[in-house]
């Protein structure tokens, strides 16, 4: 065991009411907005298809000249409150947005750079108009911020000298400036998401990134952070040296989900990041390039993070020109479709402890005891297997759509039922409430208390 004095400070899981909610939420809007947005992969006439927002890297362009890109973000598109509509009709609970991605320019007025949307030709003070309108559709907001700046003269990738340790004494300043800033300015705020923190430099900042939390959240109690945004005094990221989760929720899932028998992640906070294509966050002006996931593919993993107890959070990229491209209207639009339908088994919702079967993802609501079963996969033998412990038994199955007619409930064994609809004829993925109940209580079914 090491000693750990910069690392976790309150106890997880937060049980307070602003991490509930984040909670509850479960499905939640990225967006990745900044000047990467204007030539969206695509330089001198040659299309670069690694993600748009390293395009800079990319295509080898001087900072200079990617730093001019921002005379041209003037915005003629930029509609908040219709961005706001898109994403409650997708169904989203809250809203993530990037106020300042790696190359440094930031979408609000900073008292702190130049950098910002003051000096573009649309001038105002696009964050606020975004907070306002999402505020006003009852989503919640959250600021990704990315502690990493390739704009900034300061920052350095390791701290090899005292001049690079003064230049990021500076960095670090600035940075805490920006984001007591942010909280200031937007009281509204929910989260943060820190993004950039992979460096030596900062893996040498522990402590200041241990201040820097515990500054914020008297700023604004109640605020929310993510594990990324931290490194404990021994450079260890996520979680501590001694394996205890750091921030307040973990980070780590970018583009990639746990393995769906996965019962560890069960025992904390985590949200997965993803993207439609690929690996795009930014605007990318060719979705050819690479796989484009299916409404279909991505109403999957929004059920299988709240399974284990996670949050889904997919990322668009909105146009240079402030319009949300036709692909990604369509696909909020059907995954809205969807949860219109099927939100029961979603909000508020958190993993059933049942052992999970092949037709799908069982999920939970122990508000009202119920079990959802959302199934995606149609068993040839068409009929769904449930196990059950022993102490409890299957009272009730019934559906929140028609997409098959009745069900019966068949018991097979002491733990095993079958549940038998009278055809299959679902072209969506569908739930079946189930009544569990404890024999011995009566009561439905309650988290194991083991
Ligand atoms: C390969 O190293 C990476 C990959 C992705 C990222 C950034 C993406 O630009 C996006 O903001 C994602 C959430 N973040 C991890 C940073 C470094």
């Amino acid at each position: 065991k090491k000693d750990v004095e910069y690392g976790q400070y309150n106890g997880l899981p937060r049980q307070d009411q602003a991490m509930q909610k984040w909670r509850e939420n479960r499905f939640g809007q990225f967006i990745h907005w900044g000047l990467y947005a204007i030539p969206g992969g695509i330089w001198e006439g040659k299309t670069y298809p690694y993600a748009s927002e390293f395009l800079r890297g990319s295509a080898k362009i001087a900072t200079s000249t990617w730093d001019s890109l921002i005379y041209q973000f003037d915005i003629p598109k930029y509609n908040p409150k219709e961005w706001a509509a898109i994403a409650k009709n997708m169904g989203v609970k809250y809203v993530t947005i990037t106020t300042k991605h790696h190359e440094g320019f930031c979408l609000w007025p900073s008292e702190y750079t130049d950098f910002d949307i003051e000096n573009t030709p649309y001038k105002k003070d696009l964050l606020r108009e975004f907070v306002d309108a999402y505020t006003a559709v009852g989503i919640d907001v959250n600021f990704y911020y990315s502690v990493l700046d390739w704009h900034h003269p300061d920052w350095r990738y390791d701290i090899k000298s005292d001049e690079d340790r003064a230049a990021f004494e500076r960095l670090k300043q600035f940075t805490k400036n920006q984001l007591v800033e942010l909280v200031t300015r937007y009281p509204e705020v929910k989260g943060l998401w820190f993004d950039g923190t992979w460096d030596n430099s900062w893996k040498k900042s522990g402590q200041f990134s241990y201040e820097l939390e515990k500054l914020l959240k008297n700023k604004r109690p109640g605020l929310i952070v993510n594990s990324r945004m931290r490194a404990d005094e021994h450079g260890s990221r996520h979680f501590d040296s001694n394996g205890i989760l750091m921030g307040d929720y973990e980070s780590g899932y970018e583009r990639r989900l746990p393995n769906p028998t996965d019962k560890e992640v069960l025992t904390r906070d985590w949200e997965c990041c993803m993207t439609i294509p690929e690996n795009q966050w930014g605007y990318h002006k060719d979705w050819s390039i690479s796989h484009v996931k299916s409404p279909l593919e991505l109403i999957e993993m929004l059920v299988q993070c709240t399974s284990q107890n996670g949050n889904f959070l997919l990322n668009f990229g909105p146009m240079g020109n402030g319009d949300i491209r036709p692909e990604e209207r369509e696909v909020a639009k059907e995954i809205g479709e969807w949860m219109k339908v099927n939100s029961e088994a979603i909000y508020g919702c958190g993993p059933a402890d049942l052992e999970k079967q092949d037709w799908g993802y069982y999920t939970y609501n122990e508000k009202n005891g119920k079990v959802y079963m959302t199934v995606f996969n149609n068993p040839v033998l068409g009929k769904y297997k449930i196990r059950l412990p022993k102490s409890h038994t299957l009272k009730k199955a019934s559906l929140i759509t028609k997409q098959v007619e009745s069900l019966e409930i068949k018991q097979i064994s002491p733990t095993d039922y079958f549940i038998i609809p009278d055809k299959i004829n679902n072209k969506k993925p569908f739930v079946i409430i189930l009544e569990i109940v404890d024999r011995a209580s009566g009561k439905f079914h309650q988290k194991a208390l083991t």
